[in-house]
């Protein structure tokens, strides 16, 4: 049975101090009103992962890195690696958001590398994918889509792939209030579901949480998360306010 997952990312927002003020927000709400069978993680910027993994209870509360180097360790300034993210007792790396695909230049082969360092020391990658709106507007998304999972994480082997969650983020709906509409999302989980089967076989595909990401808020998640595909959320703006991150949590 494939998990449900709520997932923030805090993206570039809140200072150390903020961020443990928030940190330790969401975990009373969780800890007394939030659904007891979601997943919910908590996506801080490196400085911040220390503080947050002492201030949520570790038992309900995962914490990811939003990225990590490409290499494992030398000479690299200002790289943090994924060793150095797991010694901080994060357990998830969300890696391939469009942000850095797009102002940081990361391609499938960067990505395969993160990938890589991530499962190899005992962190879930929560990988993303999506298409900008002029592929959206040629009606060639899933082609798109499907084909960023093939030069990446269909690469792996099934018990790999396994471990990795996928989240599908219409780059048109990330931060501009315009949500993929619900049969959007599900027909994009659907066919991205549709192509793990055809690669590892329907049990794997079955397997897999595929979060749904841009612009989800407390009003349209629910019949979001309602859609048989989509198994959570990567939450950005709705991620920064405690209750809204809750109602999100609860959304199922
Ligand atoms: O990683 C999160 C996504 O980019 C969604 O961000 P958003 O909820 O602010 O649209």
């Amino acid at each position: 049975m494939r998990k449900k997952v709520v997932a923030g990312n805090w993206k570039c927002n809140t200072t150390v101090q903020e961020g443990v003020e928030l940190a330790k927000a969401v975990n009373e709400l969780v800890a007394t009103e939030g659904a007891k069978d979601v997943v919910v993680v908590l996506g801080t910027p490196f400085t911040h992962i220390t503080k947050v993994v002492e201030t949520v209870d570790n038992s309900r509360i995962g914490v990811a890195a939003q990225n990590c180097a490409a290499e494992a360790k030398g000479a690299f300034t200002g790289e943090v690696s994924a060793a150095m993210v797991k010694s901080t007792g994060a357990g998830y790396v969300i890696l391939g958001h469009s942000e850095r695909r797009e102002y940081y230049g990361e391609t499938s082969e960067i990505l395969n590398k993160k990938v890589a360092l991530t499962l190899e020391n005992g962190l879930t990658p929560i990988y993303c994918c999506g298409e900008p709106l002029e592929i959206r507007e040629a009606g060639t998304q899933k082609e798109f889509v499907i084909n960023q999972l093939k030069e990446t994480v269909f690469k792996l082997s099934a018990d790999d792939f396994k471990k990795v969650i996928v989240a599908y983020e219409p780059i048109w709906a990330i931060g501009t209030g315009k949500t993929a509409t619900t049969e959007q999302a599900q027909e994009m989980h659907k066919d991205l579901r549709d192509a793990m089967a055809a690669q590892y076989g329907q049990e794997v595909a079955d397997e897999i949480s595929i979060l749904y990401g841009g612009s989800c808020n407390p009003k349209n998640a629910n019949e979001l998360f309602a859609n048989p595909d989509v198994d959570g959320g990567l939450i950005g703006g709705a991620s920064l306010k405690a209750d809204d991150f809750l109602a999100i949590i609860n959304a199922y």
